[in-house]
């Protein structure tokens, strides 16, 4: 999904990536450093809600700032305890953030369904403007040939399931992807040398007179490398999703029975010693053949979207949307902290996705790198 049709996509990742990048020349202006989170949280939204919904979000809009609440209070609370997901029947005792969790999701609820609302009254057949637009085509047409046998409903297209197929994509598609820039933004900081390797590879393939296009992706193997060891060295899901076998099955010499629930801890392959040399160290380079021309994956043991029939829907998207973010951003600037603060950590902290912890950045502008020069792709 989202692979197709990308250069509408490219378009829309770019108008975006132009904005957080005008964002980031203002603050430069006066000399304030970010908060980057919020400023990457939205610029991930408006991805999703231009594909979803053919609408974005301004800076201050309270709006997305209910959706900021809603989302960090998902993320603080679903795998908080993960014991739940181990054991679900847990769920019959008092719990304050699975009462904290039922809020948010009906705060988010409600904003889905103004949407989804608002498409449904002006739907025209002759235009199809976003993912809901497509859905609800999709549910007139069922509609329409409805029999006995084939329903609307029955073929999963109820109001229910379309909000929550909207859902599911935001739900699956902002903190992952928000998180992973995050992570990345962090460990640039920490390695400036990775830094003026990547802008060193953006200035000799791209220029600075136009900006990064999804085309360039094959030129700029030093980028796409460091992408690649983000996803590696911290995984925004390191126990992937709970798993429940549909039959019984093996995985190695392990026999699973149908209905084991099967977790798997992603953050144990990407560290694994026996895998990777030295796995906590951030090294670009691994996933680079020996003459640092071309991207390789030099272990089985990388699966940062999963793998098999549930891997990650959203896989095509989320690569473009980090190399374009990643590469429009490094074009523009170098990030570092403030001087006198000290390095943000690597720890991270533990929720349905593994995110890094606020902290503020400095993006200066490079040389030959005026406000004026920051234009559309
Ligand atoms: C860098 C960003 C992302 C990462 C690292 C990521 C990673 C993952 C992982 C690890 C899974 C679970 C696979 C499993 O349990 O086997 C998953 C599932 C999923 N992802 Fe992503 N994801 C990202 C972005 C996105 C985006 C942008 C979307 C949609 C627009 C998306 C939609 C989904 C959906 C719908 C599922 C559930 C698939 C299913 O159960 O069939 N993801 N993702």
């Amino acid at each position: 999904m989202f692979g197709e049709g990308s250069a509408s996509i490219e378009k829309i990742i770019c108008s975006e990536a132009q904005s957080l990048c005008s964002i980031l020349f203002e603050a430069a202006a006066v000399g304030l450093a970010l908060d980057l989170s919020p400023e990457l949280t939205r610029t991930v939204t408006n991805v999703i809600c231009c594909l979803c919904f053919n609408s974005s979000y301004r800076r201050g809009d309270p709006e997305f700032e209910a959706t900021l609440r809603y989302s960090q209070g998902i993320v603080d609370t679903v795998a908080k305890d993960s014991l739940v997901d181990i054991f679900p029947w847990l769920q019959i005792f008092p719990n304050a953030d699975l009462r904290l969790l039922k809020q948010c999701v009906s705060i988010r609820d409600s904003l889905l369904q103004k949407k989804y609302d608002e498409h449904k009254e002006d739907y025209s057949d002759h235009v199809q403007r976003d993912l809901m637009d497509a859905l609800l085509r999709a549910k007139r047409s069922a509609e329409n040939n409805n029999t006995a046998e084939i329903s609307a409903e029955s073929v999963g297209l109820s109001d229910d399931h379309l909000l929550m197929t909207v859902g599911d994509i935001f739900g699956a598609g902002v903190e992952t992807t928000t998180t992973v820039l995050k992570w990345a933004v962090t460990y640039l900081i920490h390695h400036p040398q990775v830094q003026r390797n990547i802008q060193e590879e953006l200035d000799s393939k791209v220029g600075r007179d136009r900006s990064p296009q999804l085309s360039d992706r094959g030129s700029l193997p030093y980028l796409e490398a460091t992408i690649r060891e983000v996803l590696r060295i911290r995984p925004v899901a390191p126990l992937l999703i709970p798993h429940v076998a549909l039959s019984d099955t093996s995985i190695g010499d392990f026999t699973v029975r149908k209905g084991t629930r099967v977790i798997i801890n992603l953050w144990s392959l990407h560290h694994d010693e026996k895998e990777w040399k030295n796995p906590e160290l951030f090294d670009p380079g691994r996933f680079l053949n020996i003459e640092g021309t071309g991207l390789v994956i030099p272990s089985p043991s990388y699966l940062p979207f999963g793998a098999g029939i549930r891997v990650c829907l959203g896989e095509a998207l989320a690569k473009m949307e980090l190399f374009l973010f990643l590469s429009w951003i490094l074009q523009r600037f170098t990030l570092s902290i403030p001087p006198g603060n000290s390095l943000p950590s690597l720890e991270g902290k533990f929720g349905v996705v593994f995110q890094p912890v606020k902290y503020k950045v400095n993006a200066t502008p490079r040389p030959g790198w005026e406000r004026n020069k920051c234009q559309a792709c």
